[in-house]
């Protein structure tokens, strides 16, 4: 173990790792992976190998059953409310948008253009299921608009003619809210994909709703600002769909929520009426602040098609560490500790459990070399940005005594370079790659107490246990392969993903709703950064309370009283 006196430098030495050829880029859909392979060829970096702590038995606190009252509902039903497509729709949503391949369908347009080519119903495939290959409508067209006014047009005559509409971003979402369930139309934003302006003053920047994330950031990291988000889909994932999903992401910690960070909105309403409030104040008491309706909304109110958000100064000096730890608890002091001496420089705080470690190993596209001797229960990664190398050394350097001193992490390796902070990052990132990669995966993202959550994972896995239906990676042949728990403890919320060999019912039963009860009964959320969608459509009272239910249906019936827009999903109960 290190002592107190030691210097940093000392340490770097002892802590130095290889360099690691990495890519951080985990995107889904249609981006290509970066190549990543930790290819640590000297014996791997190490902190040092510590005191363990045991803590004792901790018999998890199992919540008593649920109060929460949730009708459960079948399945939906194609509601006969919404007309249904016919060639003289698809002809006349030929003659607003400008050029053919604006318009991909597989019905014949009246009065096209004779040189108008339908497409087989597989090409309209990646429009119509989700990235996971769980969520599957039935569209027959998907509109592809490239400015506002034609998103307008879409919608008034959508609204007049009562055809339901779903729109969709990049399609990275995990709740199946961004495709069709029935034959809605399909309105991608991709085609809106211009930055407006960026002033470097204020850091302020004006976007259509169809830029890439990832983009942005390149945009904006060239003015020395980054964005104030960041998520594993970050290649694929849209600005707008960010914004209407509130997407967290691996910045939150530091950055907080897009409630805070986005200035203002364009929003196409459902009747084609434009919302027109890309403000760029930071400050603005002039009446209900009606954007942040939106955020959130997922689509059921407008279309979103500008996005006025604010951007950090991007930091110029950034540690990344991974720390082993062998119990739960031992990650909430970390946490605390952490907290005490990282302070303001502290940009993310996540975990993830062997579990999900050994299905990053055994499955991630890209291989994640393990860089500890052994294999641990829990892993923290930590992230500083700051302004300041020294004082952000200074600052780790005691950090990493203390936790070594007090026995609370088991091992640790420390990034040198931006190489091993994209590999290191990866140890995180990749775990729902992997997983998918693995199997079908049920995922739950939940918020609550950090001191309760690790209890569901236990539980969970407890539960599978009990019905005989979980082995590790399969191996015998049981229909649930892994139980994951990970996520951001720096804003209480887990993932679980649990991966099976299929999207089988039966799983599902022994998984819902007592995960949703679990949650209830702790007075946490049942949907903290991922959204609704169609999956959660029915559980919000999980959550929330009939009066906020019901105002919330209110605003849904004041801007879309035809319920055109994004159908069954959200709020279905
Ligand atoms: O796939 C998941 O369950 C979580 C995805 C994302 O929110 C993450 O934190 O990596
Ligand atoms: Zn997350």
């Amino acid at each position: 173990m290190f002592s107190a006196s030691r210097s940093l430098a000392s340490k770097a030495t002892c802590l130095k790792a290889t360099p690691l050829p990495v890519g951080r880029s985990l995107t889904r859909g249609l981006i290509t992976r970066a190549k990543a392979e930790l290819a640590v060829a000297a014996p791997p970096s190490r902190l040092a190998t510590c005191q363990r702590i045991s803590l004792g038995n901790r018999a998890p606190s199992i919540p008593s059953s649920s109060k929460t009252q949730v009708r459960t509902l079948a399945t939906p039903v194609r509601s006969n409310h919404y007309a249904k497509l016919t060639p003289a729709d698809v002809g006349e949503f030929c003659k607003m948008l400008s050029g053919p391949s604006s318009v991909l369908t597989t019905i014949q347009p009246e009065g096209a253009d004779p040189s108008f080519r339908t497409v087989d119903p597989s090409e309209l495939d990646t429009f119509n299921h989700d990235w996971m290959n769980k969520y599957h409508g039935k569209s027959q067209l998907v509109l592809k608009p490239k400015t506002t006014e034609e998103v307008s047009k879409i919608m008034r005559y959508c609204n007049e003619k009562n055809l339901a509409v779903v729109p969709q971003g990049g399609n990275t979402g995990l709740v199946g809210g961004g495709v069709p369930v029935f034959d809605e139309v399909i309105v991608t934003l991709a085609g809106l994909n211009k930055i407006r302006s960026f002033d470097e003053v204020a850091g302020t920047l004006v976007c259509d709703a169809g830029c890439v994330l990832e983009a942005l950031d390149n945009h904006v990291a060239e003015k020395g600002y980054m964005m104030p988000l960041d998520l594993g889909a970050k290649g694929s994932c849209h600005i707008g769909g960010n914004v209407a999903t509130n997407a967290g992401g691996l910045r939150y910690l530091r950055y907080g929520s897009l409630h805070g960070n986005v200035l203002g909105l364009e929003v196409v309403l459902p009747d084609g009426r434009i919302l027109e409030n890309l403000s760029t104040l930071r400050k603005d008491n002039t009446g209900f602040d009606l954007k942040q309706l939106f955020i959130g909304s997922e689509g059921t109110i407008g279309l979103i098609t500008g996005v006025s958000i604010i951007t950090p100064r991007r930091s110029s000096a950034m540690n990344v560490a991974v720390f082993a730890l062998e119990t739960y608890e031992d990650v909430q002091k970390v946490f605390t500790q952490v907290k005490t001496h990282c302070g303001e420089i502290l940009s993310a705080f996540e975990f993830f459990d062997q579990e999900s470690f050994d299905v990053v190993q055994k499955h991630a596209t890209a291989h994640v070399r393990d860089p500890f001797e052994a294999r641990h229960p829990f892993y923290v990664l930590i992230e500083t940005s700051g302004s300041n190398k020294d004082h952000d050394d200074e600052k780790l350097q005691v950090l990493l005594e203390d936790l070594m001193e007090s026995g609370l992490i088991s091992d640790g390796v420390l990034a040198q370079d931006e190489t091993q902070v994209q590999a290191l990052w990866s140890l995180r990132e990749s775990v729902p790659e992997a997983a998918g990669k693995m199997g079908k995966v049920f995922k739950y993202d939940l918020s609550m107490p950090v001191s309760k959550m690790y209890d569901l994972v236990r539980d969970m896995r407890k539960r599978f246990e009990d019905h005989s239906i979980y082995s590790r990676d399969f191996d015998q042949g049981k229909p649930v392969g892994a139980v994951c728990g990970y996520g951001h403890i720096g804003d209480g919320n887990l993932h679980i993903n649990i991966v099976a060999n299929s999207y089988d019912p039966e799983v599902e039963k022994v998984i819902e709703p007592f995960i949703y009860e679990w949650t209830s009964n702790v007075k946490g959320s049942i949907s903290a950064e991922h959204g609704l969608g169609l999956m959660k459509a029915q559980k919000i009272g999980y959550s929330k309370d009939p009066t906020s239910i019901e105002f919330m249906k209110k605003i849904k019936d004041l801007f879309d009283p035809k319920k055109i827009l994004n159908p069954y999903k959200y709020i279905q109960v």
